[in-house]
């Protein structure tokens, strides 16, 4: 899969281009359907799949206090995308010349003239053109004038619930992985570098490898939670305690971070970049009257951890754990 930022027409060699145009954060149950159908349009005409995406959200350029943090920031994102089968990844930049595009101008000028786009999938929600004005079926009647399929996908539902990056950023919200994960089609994943700490792991007897996210990364509830931990040298990954908070058994006002202790576990992580699926929530993040309580904790919590994983496999494995 590639990524290609869109400055014009797309190279002809392509063929028939279909496009699932969209945001998708988390790449949830119903983004997930939008994209296989598309998907499955360019394998039958033997043409290209595409995702275009507004990126940077148009919302940070805009009114950035505003814009949601993301539940699948690039990265992960285009991981999840390549395994449904997308072709290209196409980032759409905000720019004033784009942006000032009205709904009919956006249809004409990118969709058709630049993608040549033979169909276009959206969800029923979507939003776009000059204000985000243009409505799935304003952009059904406009491609329909120019020969563009258009297609408007319906939410997916969970027990009568409608599947969205709203609810999923709400089950993150309370540390519910489980709804997290029903509603994503997979358990929620936190990926980036293994940065340097404070060094004080080794002092006190657990190691752990801090990871740096993208600053727009949406973060689960604060607290202790189970996890499968992969990396480069760990592709089959071990079981993990992972703490997601700002560490206030040693002081106030610490950066919030997300950190990993590795169970039966031991190597230098630096620089290797670590993927953790997060299983589920074990407890809050809690203050401890001295370090050594909070050591006796973290062994309770592995103790936790393991017992809960070994209850749990099954259901966790093959389904729950997608590999990006
Ligand atoms: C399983 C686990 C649970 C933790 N729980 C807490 C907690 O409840 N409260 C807290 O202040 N720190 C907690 N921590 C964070 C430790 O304070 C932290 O790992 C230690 O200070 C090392 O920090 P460093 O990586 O910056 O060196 C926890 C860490 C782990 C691995
Ligand atoms: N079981 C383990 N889990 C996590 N990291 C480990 C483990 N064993 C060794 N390491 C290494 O130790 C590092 C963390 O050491 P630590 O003393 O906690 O320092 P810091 O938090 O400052 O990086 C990790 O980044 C990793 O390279």
């Amino acid at each position: 899969m590639k990524t290609i930022v869109y400055n014009g027409p797309l190279d002809s060699r392509y063929g028939a281009v279909h496009v699932a145009l969209g945001n998708f954060d988390g790449v949830h149950l119903g983004h997930q359907k939008l994209i296989t159908e598309m998907v499955k349009k360019a394998r039958a005409s033997q043409g290209t799949a595409v995702v275009a995406t507004f990126h940077p959200h148009p919302l940070r350029l805009i009114r950035p206090e505003a814009a949601p943090k993301l539940i699948t920031p690039m990265e992960v994102k285009a991981g999840l995308l390549g395994r449904l089968g997308v072709d290209i990844v196409l980032t759409l930049p905000f720019n004033p010349d784009l942006a000032k595009l009205s709904p009919e101008e956006f249809v004409q000028q990118v969709l058709h003239q630049d993608l040549r786009a033979e169909s276009v999938l959206v969800g029923f929600n979507y939003s776009f053109g000059r204000g985000g004005k243009g409505t799935p079926e304003l952009l059904w009647e406009l491609g329909h004038r120019l020969g563009v399929r258009v297609r408007v996908i319906d939410a997916v539902t969970i027990a009568g619930e409608p599947v969205s990056s709203t609810a999923v950023r709400a089950a993150l919200e309370k540390g519910d992985m489980e709804r997290a994960a029903d509603l994503l089609g997979y358990t929620p994943i936190l990926r980036g570098p293994v940065v340097p700490g404070d060094q004080r792991g080794r002092n006190i007897g657990f190691r752990t490898a801090n990871i740096e996210l993208p600053p727009e990364q949406y973060l689960p509830a604060r607290g202790v939670y189970a996890a499968w931990a992969r990396s480069a040298s760990l592709p089959e990954g071990v079981l993990a305690v992972v703490n997601i908070g700002v560490k206030p058994t040693f002081g106030m006002g610490l950066a919030e971070t997300v950190e990993a202790h590795l169970i039966d576990f031991e190597g230098d992580l630096y620089g290797q970049t670590l993927t953790l699926h997060l299983l589920q929530r074990m407890r809050p993040e809690m203050r401890f009257q001295n370090p050594e309580q909070l050591v006796e904790q973290i062994h309770t919590d592995l103790q936790d951890t393991r017992h809960f994983f070994h209850a749990q496999r099954e259901h966790i494995f093959p389904n729950r754990i997608i590999e990006i």
